[in-house]
């Protein structure tokens, strides 16, 4: 047994166990992921934030390669121990950590670039929480039948890396949103090899308010189950509704999840458009556990 400091922290409520391991000497099992993450036998979380230094862990070589800055890794790692590329509310939180740990700084108005599966990221202090460029996204040819729980129909999702794998449908009202059993892993015919963040989406009547987008969503997330909240998934799903209302439609948006509110915005760079996450960042409590 090993006795390790902890923090736990939330981004509208996408909730996470942080811990610092500069050195990376803490190799976590999955099932002492799934340990951590559990919420009756462990501390509970959808996902754990290991802090480690980027020349410490061997995916951290490509993040140095990439931008030297990214002294920072955010080992992201799902509720049952899986790997994922990205996560976006947990991005937020990583940075309160390291803020509030002292091992990092964002120098007045800068970025802090952290280093991920998905590549570098660019965090920066927003009016509320932070905000983090997700980087170029891409729209996935594949349009999987997706089958959710007490959801009538079936019907044909848009496939969206953040760089992590999304699948988006939209539905027809608030009662079939509220309906949706996502307690069932939703069945996506065909399936995708690497598995999907599948993202529930309800167009905001009006869909566009003093130029701003309004969506509702709900998610069920690979590895993690349904989450009060996805940050990629927020992205995702923003991008899937600007897509659906075709030209004209805004390019920035307010995504409504049942753990708060999040922005979504997109922007033009030379390569082509990222995709900006913003939203709170919570610690709420530390203490030690036994692994
Ligand atoms: N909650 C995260 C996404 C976490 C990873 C996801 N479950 C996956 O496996 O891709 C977010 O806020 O983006």
């Amino acid at each position: 047994m090993t006795t390790i400091p902890f923090t736990k922290g939330h981004g509208t409520g996408n909730d996470f166990v942080l811990i610092a391991d500069p050195d990376g000497e803490l190799d976590l099992t999955p099932a002492q992921i799934a340990a951590l993450c559990d919420r009756h036998f462990g501390i509970g979380a959808d996902g754990v934030l290991r802090a480690v230094r980027s020349a410490r862990i061997d995916a951290g070589a490509a993040a140095l390669a990439e931008d030297p800055d990214a002294e920072w890794f955010m080992d992201y790692r799902n509720a049952d121990g899986s790997i994922a590329e990205m996560c976006g509310n947990g991005i937020r939180v990583f940075t309160a950590f390291l803020l509030d740990e002292g091992l990092a700084e964002i120098p007045g108005g800068g970025t802090i670039a952290i280093g991920t599966r998905g590549g570098v990221r660019d965090v920066h202090r927003a009016s509320v929480g932070f905000s983090v460029d997700l980087g170029r996204w891409t729209l996935d040819s594949a349009e999987p039948l997706v089958h959710v729980k007490d959801v009538p129909v079936a019907r044909p999702g848009i496939s969206i890396s953040v760089p992590n794998p999304h699948v988006v449908i939209a539905v027809a009202d608030d009662d079939e949103l509220a309906a949706a059993d996502l307690t069932y892993i939703p069945q996506l015919d065909p399936a995708p090899a690497e598995g999907a963040n599948v993202e529930l989406v309800l167009p905001g009547d009006p869909l566009v308010q003093d130029g701003v987008g309004r969506i509702s969503m709900r998610v069920h997330e690979r590895g993690s189950g349904e989450t009060l909240s996805c940050g990629t998934g927020a992205a995702a799903a923003a991008l899937a509704t600007r897509h659906w209302a075709g030209a004209g439609a805004p390019n920035a948006w307010r995504v409504q999840v049942p753990g708060g509110t999040l922005g979504v915005r997109m922007f033009p760079v030379e390569e082509g458009e990222h995709v900006s996450l913003s939203g709170p960042a919570d610690l709420v409590f530390s203490g030690t556990v036994e692994i």
